[in-house]
């Protein structure tokens, strides 16, 4: 099973006038590999001996270069996404307001900061309307989505899933 991760970069921004709050999320527009063309969160999957936060903070600067240090990201959720009736992808998610940096381009990713009312989830996963918005708004969620058809994982058909909130999720 692969292990990868998520991470969902955070900030507040105040309008000319100061009295307008936006709260944002940085997303990516991915520009290859799998989910090529959606929305996500910056992430990828776990190399050599890394931790999954060390893996969020290195996938972030890579695609987007915003420095993160790991201890800095929250663990947001565990989801497991299953292919044809087996684990296919184990996924930590993380989120943070604390970083370096400008969000650039990089050859994977585009990034762009989006409205947290405004995330297009009619450009992103299928399943991810049904646990972003519960993350961005700071709970923590374990979840597991039953997709058939595959591979790939993005061209299968999204079929069914489970969720539970409020977990307590573990240190990593
Ligand atoms: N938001 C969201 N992300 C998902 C879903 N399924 C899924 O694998 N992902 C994430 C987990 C990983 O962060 C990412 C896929 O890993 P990746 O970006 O390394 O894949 P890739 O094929 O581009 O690999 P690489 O060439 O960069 O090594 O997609 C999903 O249903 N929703």
């Amino acid at each position: 099973m692969i292990e990868a991760t998520l991470c969902f970069p955070r900030r507040s921004r105040t309008d000319g006038s100061g009295n307008e709050r936006t709260d944002e999320v940085l997303l990516i527009e991915k520009r290859r590999g799998l989910g090529e063309g959606w929305y996500n969160g910056p992430g990828g999957k776990l190399e050599g001996d890394e931790t999954p936060r060390e893996c969020a903070g290195r996938e972030t600067r890579e695609e987007v270069g915003l420095e993160i240090d790991p201890e800095a990201l929250e663990k947001a959720g565990e989801l497991t996404f299953l292919l044809d009736g087996e684990a296919h992808t184990f996924c930590h998610v993380f989120r943070t307001r604390s970083f370096a940096g400008e969000p650039t381009a990089s050859e994977e990713a585009r990034p762009e900061w989006v409205p947290v009312e405004d995330v297009p989830y009619d450009r992103m996963w299928e399943d991810d309307h049904l646990w972003l918005p519960g993350v961005l708004e700071g709970k923590t969620v374990v979840g597991e989505f039953r997709f058939e058809g595959g591979p790939p994982l993005d061209e299968a058909e999204f079929v069914n899933h489970d969720l539970e909130w409020d977990v307590a999720l573990g240190t990593r």
